[in-house]
């Protein structure tokens, strides 16, 4: 990173992000909420295209020169030369927000130079945001409308591992890896940005993914699971790299420190995620 972050333009991202991803969770929880749209597949859309516009014209308005890559607007080039680039997933989760579930999320991200260093998740049936910074040497995160407490990620380990899975996309190779790492439950539900806040809120204490994921899937959830010190990497121990030219970026793996060599070693062990 070249450039760096004053403290004051750091606290203006974080509140940005943490307002947007709020008001863009209240919108979409509001529409279904009215029972308006009786096709689940036409009320994704909607609730995808107004959480969408909502988000742009916000950072368009607020921050002109910064790069956007958003999972519902055609992608530019522009982007890839912006120091300061917003990822954004207005609506993740969308078969569960489809099918009236409370597993879904909006997430809201800022990175420099591909690096994740802001980032808000709103969980709008809950009523709250997670939020972080992962800046190293600046790292903090924290949650509103809640009174729960983040986990840290060196608190304790229960003997028991809950493991959290896509409900929808749930990979052939899991059971596999289960039984090979051990006194592991499977906790399956929808969307990044929530499974993420189940290890943060004390309910799950892995994710391991392989494929499908882009970068407004993970950014914002890897931000504040960063910021709180958990072990974020890619399948190969690689860190992301964000704001790339393909935003396919697949994988996701979060745990806690103290695990993060034996749970790669096991996910890498040939024949578990291969076979
Ligand atoms: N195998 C796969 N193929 C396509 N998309 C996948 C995928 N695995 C995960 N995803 C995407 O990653 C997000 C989280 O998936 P899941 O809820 O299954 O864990 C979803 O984003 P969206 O809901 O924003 O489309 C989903 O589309
Ligand atoms: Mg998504």
């Amino acid at each position: 990173m070249s450039q760096q972050l004053s403290d004051a333009q750091l606290e203006a991202d974080l509140a940005f992000a943490i307002q947007t991803a709020r008001e863009a969770g209240e919108r979409i929880a509001g529409l279904r909420e009215t029972g308006r749209w009786t096709d689940p597949v036409i009320m994704g859309d909607v609730a995808d295209q107004a959480a969408d516009g909502y988000l742009q014209g916000y950072l368009r308005g607020r921050y002109p020169d910064d790069g956007i890559l958003s999972e519902e607007t055609a992608d530019s080039e522009a982007r890839l030369a912006c120091w300061r680039t917003w990822i954004v997933d207005p609506l993740d989760g969308t078969k569960e927000y489809r099918t009236d579930r409370d597993d879904y999320a909006v997430h809201v991200a800022m990175t420099l130079d591909g690096v994740p260093a802001v980032g808000a998740v709103a969980l709008p049936a809950l009523g709250s945001v997670l939020w972080g910074v992962s800046l190293p040497g600046r790292e903090r995160g924290g949650i509103e409308g809640s009174d729960a407490e983040l986990l840290r990620g060196d608190s304790p380990e229960p003997d028991t591992h809950r493991m959290v899975c896509s409900r929808s996309h749930t990979p052939a190779w899991i059971e596999r890896f289960v039984e090979a790492l051990g006194d592991t439950e499977l906790v399956r539900c929808g969307s990044v940005g929530f499974k993420a806040s189940r290890l943060l809120l004390g309910e799950a204490d892995l994710y391991v993914h392989k494929t499908g994921l882009k970068e407004w899937d993970t950014c914002a959830p890897e931000v504040i699971a960063r910021a709180l010190g958990w072990h974020v990497c890619r399948i190969d121990g690689s860190a992301q790299v964000y704001n790339q030219a393909d935003p396919r970026n697949d994988e996701l793996i979060i745990c806690r420190p103290a695990i993060a060599e034996r749970v790669l070693e096991t996910v890498q062990r040939p024949g578990i995620i291969d076979g």
